[in-house]
C-alpha cells in the first residue's frame, strides 16, 4: 500500500479563527460541484480533471516508442518550448534525475542529455547551447499549444537550419518531434507538411496544466524516468482528492486555508524547498498559480525560496520584513541519499557536535527551526510533504497542486483557466517589432518609449523633435543643443534639453524661413573625445 502525501497547516492555524475555517466549507463545496459538473468559468479547459485516468493510451505507446528512439540514436534532446510547454518536464527531470546529469561521463549515464530551449529571447543562451552541441547527434522536441509563440519559434527556426545543415532535410525530419494541438496551428501545418511526428496537446488543456500530457511525457521518457509510476500516482491522487468534504480532503485544505490567509492580507506565498532539485518544480508552480489566479486586481502573488540557501539572503526579509508572506514548505521524508558529517581534529569551526550526523537530519533541523522561527515571526507555514522523491509521489504532487489551483481560483472567484493578461506585453513586442497589422500601435509606443527616457540619442532626439538629424547634428556642434559622447554616438540629457525645447523648434523654423532652402544630408562630425 503506498503511503500519502501529507498535508499539515497546524503551523498556519493561530493566524485563522476556527468560524473563519468553518465558514469556508460552504464556498469548497460550491468549488468542487463548478468543477466536477463544469459549470465554472473555465469549464472548457477542464480535461486535466480526469488525465490521469482517461489519457489517450495509444499516443501514450507512440510516446513510448519515440522516446526509446531518440535514447537509441541522439546524445541529445533539445526540449523547445516556454511556460506549460516546458516547466512540468524540466520540473520532473530536476526531481527525478541526477543534479549534474547533462555533465555526467558517458560511462555513468544512460540516457541522452536533455537541454531547455525557446524559453527565452537570448541570443547568448542559444549559442552557447549551439557549443555543446559540437559532434553531437541532437534530436528536438518543439512544444507549443498555439504554434505561434515567440520564443519557441525563433528557437526552433535556428535548430531546424542546424539540424538540416547537419544531416541533411530529409534525415532531419526523422529527429523532429512536435507537440502541439490536433488540428490547428502554424506548428500543426508544417508538422503535416514536412512530415514530423506529432504528439497532441488536447484542446481543454491548458499549458499550465499539460505536464502529464505529450507536452512532459515525451522527455520525461526520454530521460529515463518511470512515466507509468507518474500517472499511476497521478490517478491516484485524481481519486484521493474527489471527496468533497473539506475536513477529508487535504487537497481542499490547502485551497481553503490559503484563501483564509489572503483575505488576512497575507497575499505573497513563497513555495519553500530544502533541496535544490526542486526549483524548476516551484517555477512551474508559480506559473500555475500566478496564470490562474493573478487576475481580476486580485490573487496570491506566487514566489519561491530555496532554503538554506535564501535564508542568508532572504531570511532577514521573511523573519523582518513586512507581514504579507506566508510560506508552503516541500518536503521530502526520506531523502534519496545521504552523506555523514566528518570530525575534524582541530575543531575549527566549532561543529564537531555534528560529527556522525547524516546531513539529512541536518537539513531537517534546519527545517523545524526556521519554521518556528517564521511562524514566530507572523509568517504562517504550510507543509506539503512527500515520503520519497519518486516518480509515483511526483504524479500525485503535480494532481495535489493542479486541483487545489483550481479551487483555490473558484474560490477567489476568477476564472482560473484563462490568461488574458499575457497578451498585453506580446501585443506591445509585435507592434515595436513591425509585425504586419500593428502600425499604429507601433508609432504610439515608440513615442511614450522615447517620453519616458532621460537620455537620448542623436537619432531618438530627432524623432522626438521630429527634425532632421542633421539638424540635431549642427546644434551640437554649435554648442545649441548640451550633448556628450557615449561612445560613438552623442547622447542628450532629454530633462535638461526640454527647456530649450521650444527654442530649439523656433530656431528651427527661423532657419528654415530665412534660407528657403533644404537642409543638408550631412554634417561632418569630429569626435571631441
Ligand atoms: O504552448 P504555447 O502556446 O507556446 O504557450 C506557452 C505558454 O505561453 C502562455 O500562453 C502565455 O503566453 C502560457 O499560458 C503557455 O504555457
Amino acid at each position: 500500500m503506498n503511503k500519502t502525501i501529507r498535508f499539515d497547516y497546524a503551523n498556519a492555524r493561530a493566524f485563522v479563527k476556527q468560524h473563519e475555517w468553518e465558514q469556508l466549507a460552504p464556498a469548497i463545496e460550491i468549488a468542487h460541484q463548478m468543477l466536477h459538473s463544469r459549470t465554472g468559468p473555465g469549464k472548457d479547459y477542464l480535461g486535466w480533471v480526469d488525465w490521469p485516468e482517461q489519457y489517450d493510451r495509444d499516443e501514450y505507446e507512440r510516446i513510448r516508442q519515440a522516446s526509446a528512439r531518440i535514447q537509441s540514436d541522439s546524445d541529445v534532446l533539445l526540449v523547445i518550448g516556454i511556460g506549460g510547454s516546458y516547466l512540468g518536464a524540466k520540473a520532473v527531470l530536476d526531481i527525478l534525475g541526477h543534479s549534474f546529469y547533462n555533465l555526467l561521463p558517458k560511462s555513468k549515464r544512460r540516457f541522452p542529455e536533455i537541454y531547455f530551449v525557446g524559453n527565452n529571447i537570448s541570443p547568448i543562451y542559444i549559442s552557447h547551447l549551439m557549443d555543446v552541441l559540437e559532434g553531437k547527434n541532437v534530436s528536438v522536441n518543439v512544444i507549443s499549444k498555439s504554434g505561434t509563440t515567440t520564443e519557441p519559434a525563433i528557437a526552433f527556426r535556428l535548430f531546424r537550419e542546424w539540424l538540416e545543415k547537419k544531416y541533411g532535410r530529409e534525415k532531419a525530419k526523422k529527429r523532429i518531434y512536435i507537440t502541439t494541438d490536433k488540428q490547428r496551428g502554424a506548428l500543426k501545418k508544417l508538422a503535416d507538411d514536412e512530415g514530423y511526428e506529432c504528439f497532441v496537446i488536447p484542446d481543454d488543456i491548458g499549458g499550465r496544466y499539460s505536464v502529464l500530457t505529450a507536452v512532459g511525457l515525451l522527455p520525461i521518457a526520454v530521460s529515463g524516468a518511470n512515466m507509468d509510476a507518474l500517472m499511476q500516482g497521478a490517478r491516484d491522487a485524481r481519486e484521493r482528492y474527489m471527496v468533497m468534504d473539506l475536513s477529508d480532503n487535504p487537497c481542499y485544505q490547502y485551497a481553503a486555508i490559503r484563501n483564509a490567509l489572503y483575505r488576512k492580507g497575507k497575499t505573497v506565498e513563497l513555495l519553500v524547498s530544502y533541496e535544490p532539485q526542486f526549483r524548476y518544480f516551484a517555477e512551474w508552480w508559480k506559473q500555475l498559480f500566478g496564470e490562474s489566479e493573478g487576475k481580476d486586481g486580485k490573487g496570491i502573488f506566487p514566489a519561491s525560496a530555496e532554503f538554506s540557501t535564501d535564508l542568508h539572503s532572504l531570511g532577514q526579509y521573511i523573519q523582518d520584513g513586512m507581514r504579507h508572506l506566508f510560506e508552503t514548505v516541500l518536503s521530502v521524508r526520506k531523502p534519496a541519499v545521504d552523506l555523514t558529517v566528518q570530525e575534524d581534529p582541530a575543531d575549527v569551526d566549532g561543529l564537531n557536535f555534528l560529527t556522525g550526523k547524516r546531513m539529512g537530519y541536518v537539513n531537517k533541523k534546519a527545517f523545524e527551526g526556521t519554521v518556528l522561527a517564521h511562524v514566530d515571526g507572523g509568517v504562517p507555514n504550510l507543509l506539503v510533504e512527500i515520503p520519497e522523491a519518486t516518480a509515483y509521489y511526483l504524479g500525485g504532487l503535480i494532481y495535489f497542486f493542479e486541483k487545489a489551483c483550481g479551487i483555490s481560483g473558484y474560490l477567489l472567484g476568477v476564472n482560473p483557466f484563462d490568461q488574458p493578461g499575457v497578451e498585453a506585453y506580446k501585443a506591445n513586442m509585435f507592434a515595436l517589432l513591425g509585425k504586419p497589422g500593428y502600425e499604429r500601435q507601433k508609432a504610439e509606443l515608440e513615442a511614450r518609449l522615447r517620453e519616458n527616457k532621460t537620455y537620448l540619442t542623436v537619432e531618438e532626439t530627432a524623432a522626438y523633435l521630429e527634425l532632421p538629424e542633421t539638424f540635431i547634428m549642427e546644434k551640437i556642434k554649435q554648442g545649441r543643443i548640451r550633448a556628450v559622447h557615449d561612445g560613438n554616438e552623442y547622447i542628450i540629457n532629454k530633462e535638461q534639453f526640454n527647456h530649450h525645447l521650444e527654442e530649439i523648434r523656433k530656431l528651427r523654423e527661423f532657419e528654415d524661413a530665412a534660407r528657403h532652402e533644404p537642409i543638408p544630408e550631412s554634417y561632418d562630425v569630429k569626435d571631441e573625445d
